[in-house]
């Protein structure tokens, strides 16, 4: 890895060279297809800075800067126009300075912004070593000038770089610094664009190019057992999915809309993958060296000669328990036994899963944790798996790197006597044999392009990327890097992309995910069409205009989302209230949105649905959801009041960006907008309208201002679907009336006769009831005590 960063910067260089007095300072826009890797780089490479300039920003504007330092310069040189200097540095508690850290170095402390110190400048940490009892950073700095534009050689002198230059070129001279941010994330996806020419796929990636997959392109096949497995498990869809994965081709698309089981779609294939081999095994040689494959009976026949103690019937099937339980390999606890692996056996693929964010990675790992994967006989085991990065969820600590390490560590001292020594060595060694046994790694996007992956013995067959349609297309080549044959994409454009901060870089398309660009310049997706999740009448909305209608509800979906609340018609499965007195309004200093009218009719809302059915106040089974940060902060303040509880013990107060991915038995989504003659922002897009709408198991709630949600093509459709199926209701003040007794026989569906239901209706314990301390009358005012606020995805930027 090192070598090719060498080999990178070099070509840059001479690309630069040849490029003198070539200012490209314009923008491109994303496209579908590109000529060739410059194209490529000549797209991306400006975008990422513009997204990178915007980040620093964000941070400073959010004051997520630490306080200044004071160091000591230890050492400094100068090579190919850089400058390099070492100062020692002390990390406190709740600190950090690593790799591509930005700092601001300076003579003197920032005193005000009108002010400026004369001598200061950025500087990129190189790396950070341990230095005594402190730190050792060796920082890169850039001291010759300022580059008037992007990609120009043209630069202009400046007087603070210069005086910077001076002050630092000496040992034992002081200087001030402080953390602006982290630059990891996008350093990666920099180095991810610039390594696009070595990758093997490269010209699929740059045209867009693929024919569909059909089965006389397999590549690897599967034992029949699995086969087996795979049929009777998975939905037609679902097996088209796994079966294009055994294809020969180098990306495999699929698209899985919410509820549609992608992550065990995931599973399916990470069963599938391991567990084959490659087609031309299987040739006739192959065929003669392993012996013809016996039908069942016969097979039976031989064990009995070859094994007279065991009866022709084996004893364990008449064993066998309904729920395939037999004891030996449990289906529920902790069945996993570790893999057996056998002498037929001749391929170990190796498997990287990625996701962008650190709560998407832990969900597939809890999954295969949890539900293993089948090897060749459809046996389940849990494969060697490490969770590599920062963030692990504690559930999942058991295979993160680090609790790994601790462990062999523990192991290691003590059956060691020099330990002080070796540590660091040992250090690297024990990693080092921890990934290489590994079978599936996991890792954030950002986090597969660290050093840790650098010094990997053996890269990886293939790499599936799990909510790839939230990743920017550059985040999405960072693990790429790491030797693979074959990658996975999968994801649902229709929902939400990945956050770009940078408006400039937006408007350009820098948020196009690779899968979303593939699939819009016709490269073939399989596309997961079966629903687990949604009661029916929740599902055809969103069927009808994200997904062409082709969306399809799995065995029993209705049966099993059918719930007590239904008996009413305003409480689902699908409703539109329309808050028609309410009132947008923005915080002062902030760029979200409130709607406090909203507010207070969600709360009555709720406040009914859980004294008609106590038994949703435990378990998180309610969320309440809205685009804008600042409705959900009032929301939040505004349950403590009333409630006298934390929300968060009782129900799930969210942003739409943040919920994506989670589900929920009832969600009640709050829209905001509401204005004689103002757009709805962007609650506009239809992808956030999607992810609104398809958390909800058995109730879908809408509270939102018709009027103005009309404006918007997509918002009046949704609209007039609740008219036309009659659940368009029009709510007027006071909202208690609403939900009166006379209001809601109004609203019966049935005639007080027990509800066929599979959901909860009990009483629980964890008892939330309004507290003195609030009324429903109360009217909230909006605090205006936030910093400025733009609506990010709550994930955010996930590591180090
Ligand atoms: N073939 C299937 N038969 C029956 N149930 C299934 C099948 N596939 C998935 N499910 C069920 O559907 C539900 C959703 O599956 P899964 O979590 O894999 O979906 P997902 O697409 O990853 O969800 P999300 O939209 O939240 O990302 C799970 O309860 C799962 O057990």
């Amino acid at each position: 890895m090192a070598v090719e960063k060498e080999q990178l910067q070099e070509e840059s260089k001479q690309k630069n060279n040849e490029k003198k007095g070539i200012a490209k300072s314009t923008l491109v826009k994303v496209k579908n297809r590109y000529k060739d890797v410059d194209d490529y780089i000549e797209t991306y490479e400006p975008l990422i800075f513009e997204e990178a300039k915007s980040q620093i920003i964000k941070q400073k504007e959010e004051e997520e800067v630490t306080d200044w330092k004071l160091g000591v310069v230890k050492s400094w040189s100068e090579a190919d126009d850089f400058h390099f200097i070492e100062f020692p540095c002390e990390i406190n508690e709740g600190e950090s300075i690593s790799q591509n850290d930005l700092l601001l170095l300076s003579k003197d402390k920032f005193v005000d912004d009108k002010r400026l110190p004369t001598a200061y400048a950025f500087a990129l940490v190189e790396h950070v070593r341990k230095f005594f009892d402190t730190r050792l950073v060796r920082v890169r700095l850039y001291l010759a000038g300022e580059f008037l534009k992007y990609n120009t050689d043209d630069v202009k002198s400046c007087s603070r770089l210069f005086n910077m230059r001076s002050h630092v070129c000496e040992t034992e001279r002081q200087l001030y610094f402080m953390k602006l941010c982290s630059l990891s994330t996008i350093a990666r996806e920099y180095l991810a664009i610039r390594t696009l020419g070595c990758l093997p796929y490269k010209d699929l990636i740059l045209s867009a190019a693929g024919e569909d997959i059909g089965p006389e392109v397999e590549g690897w096949k599967i034992p029949t057992p699995l086969k087996e497995y795979v049929e009777n498990t998975f939905n037609e869809f679902q097996r088209e999915a796994i079966t294009a994965g055994l294809s020969s081709k180098a990306f495999v698309l699929i698209q899985g809309p919410p509820g549609t089981g992608k992550t065990q779609t995931i599973l399916g294939i990470l069963s599938t993958i391991l567990h084959a081999t490659p087609t031309r095994v299987h040739s006739k040689t192959y065929e003669l060296r392993q012996g013809p494959q016996l039908p069942t009976e016969e097979k039976r026949r031989h064990w009995g000669l070859a094994s007279p103690w065991l009866s022709s019937v084996n004893p364990r099937d008449s064993l066998m328990p309904k729920d395939g339980d037999d004891g030996f390999y449990p289906t529920t606890g902790n069945e996993l036994k570790p893999e057996a692996v056998t002498s037929s056996r001749k391929y170990r693929v190796r498997v990287l899963v990625c996701a962008p964010s650190n709560s998407a990675l832990d969900e597939i790992v809890l999954r295969v944790l949890s539900g293993g994967v089948h090897d060749e006989n459809d046996r389940v085991y849990c494969p060697k798996i490490v969770r590599i990065g920062l963030k692990a969820h504690h559930s999942i600590k058991a295979v993160s790197l680090d609790e790994l390490m601790k462990q062999k560590r523990s192991g290691a001292n003590k059956s060691s006597t020099n330990k002080q020594s070796t540590a660091g060595s040992n250090d690297d060694s024990i990693r080092a044999a921890i990934l290489d046994e590994a079978t599936i790694v996991f890792s954030t996007l950002s986090f597969s392009g660290s050093h840790v992956f650098s010094k990997l013995n053996r890269g990886f067959d293939v790499v599936i990327i799990d909510e790839a349609a939230q990743a920017v297309e550059p985040a999405t080549l960072v693990p790429l890097a790491n030797q693979c044959k074959k990658v996975f994409l999968v994801g649902d454009p229709a929902q939400l992309p990945a956050t770009v901060i940078s408006d400039i870089a937006k408007n350009h398309g820098y948020g196009t995910s690779l899968f979303e660009r593939l699939m819009e310049a016709g490269y073939p997706v399989k596309m997961l069409k079966t629903q687990y999740r949604m009661h029916p009448e929740i599902r055809s909305f969103p069927s009808r205009e994200f997904y062409g209608d082709s969306l399809q509800d799995g065995d029993e979906v209705k049966s099993r989302t059918i719930r007590a609340w239904h008996d009413y018609r305003c409480f689902g499965p699908f409703c539109f209230f329309d808050i028609h007195e309410g009132k947008e309004a923005r915080p002062s200093g902030s760029g979200s949105w409130i709607n406090i009218e909203e507010v207070d009719f969600v709360l009555f809302l709720y406040q009914k649905l859980i004294s008609l059915y106590p038994a949703l106040k435990s378990g998180n089974q309610v969320a309440i959801i809205s685009p804008y940060s600042q409705q959900v902060k009032l929301f939040q303040k505004r349950f403590e009041e009333i409630f006298g509880t934390s929300a968060e013990q009782v129900v799930d107060i969210c942003t739409v960006d943040g919920c994506q991915g989670r589900e929920k038995d009832i969600a009640i989504f709050s829209c905001v907008r509401a204005s004689k003659d103002k757009g709805i922002g962007f609650v506009e897009d239809i992808r956030r309208m999607n992810v609104g709408i398809t958390r909800a198991k058995s109730a879908v709630l809408v509270v939102g201002s018709a009027s103005t949600l009309r404006r918007s093509e997509q918002w009046n459709k949704l609209v007039e679907s609740a008219e036309k199926r009659d659940c368009l209701f029009k709510v007027s003040q006071p909202y208690s009336s609403f939900f009166s007794d006379d209001s809601l026989a109004s609203m019966q569906t049935k005639l007080a006769e027990p509800s066929q239901v599979s959901g909860p209706t009990d009483t629980v314990d964890n008892d939330v009831q309004p507290n003195n301390a609030g009324t429903f009358d109360d009217q909230a005012q909006a605090e205006d005590n936030d910093d400025g606020d733009v609506d990010m995805n709550d994930a955010g930027f996930d590591e180090d």
